[in-house]
């Protein structure tokens, strides 16, 4: 079984808006750029993932990558159309901002995907989700957005498991979650005095 991953990533000038108070436009650039990067390295180590896909506005730059066009009518609704232009196929959904993704994680959260259909990873406040894995004609309204896990697992009526490893819980949205990306080695390409907001 090849599974394809979609990765959403907003423009390069929208990313990372809740760290604006602490962080430069540069300092956020470069972090969102790292973690992308990263996740996309882990993805391409797991033997099952036979394609990956950013979704974006615009095309990304690593040749390897394919590109689903956001038109920017909001993630849910580009994800659901991104599900349909890749049908049929098993599609992991996975964000951008994981600095601890390691490929296990990826394979923990298919081997669940493939034994209920659908698997939904926490973040680390069991409030948000970071990603889902459905097969091949399975769906899932996607409810992205604020106390999204509530409504993807409400969405998934009991017919999903819930996937919970540190890799796949930290993402980046908040000073203390970098901080905690730091602690567990996470790597930043940025100096110390780009850490503050011009
Ligand atoms: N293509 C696309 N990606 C999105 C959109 N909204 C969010 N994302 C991506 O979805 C993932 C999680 O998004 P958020 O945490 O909401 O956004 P963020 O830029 O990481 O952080 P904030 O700006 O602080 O919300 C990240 O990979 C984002 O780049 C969208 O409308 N289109
Ligand atoms: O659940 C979500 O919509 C995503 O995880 C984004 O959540 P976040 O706001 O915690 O990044």
């Amino acid at each position: 079984m090849s599974w394809q991953v979609v990765i959403p990533l907003k423009r390069a000038g929208d990313r990372k808006q809740r760290l604006a108070p602490h962080f430069s436009p540069a300092a956020r650039h470069a972090l969102s750029e790292a973690l992308f990067d990263h996740v996309v390295d882990t993805v391409a180590r797991v033997g099952r993932i036979g394609g990956v896909h950013v979704l974006s506005p615009g095309a990304p730059t690593r040749p390897s990558l394919g590109w689903l066009c956001d038109g920017g009518r909001g993630l849910n609704p580009e994800l659901a159309a991104a599900c349909v232009l890749l049908a049929p196929a098993d599609i992991l959904i996975l964000h951008a901002d994981l600095p601890l993704l390691a490929p296990a994680d990826l394979e923990a959260l298919i081997d669940a995907g493939v034994r209920h259909g659908c698997a939904i990873a926490p973040d680390r406040h069991g409030a948000g989700t970071n990603a889902i894995a459905l097969t091949a004609g399975r769906t899932l309204p996607f409810r992205f957005g604020p106390g999204s896990l509530r409504r993807h697992l409400a969405a998934a009526d009991g017919r999903a498991e819930r996937v919970e490893r540190p890799g796949l819980a930290l993402d980046c949205d908040t000073p203390d979650d970098i901080a905690v990306a730091a602690r567990s080695g996470f790597r930043w390409p940025i100096a110390a005095d780009t850490h503050r907001a011009a």
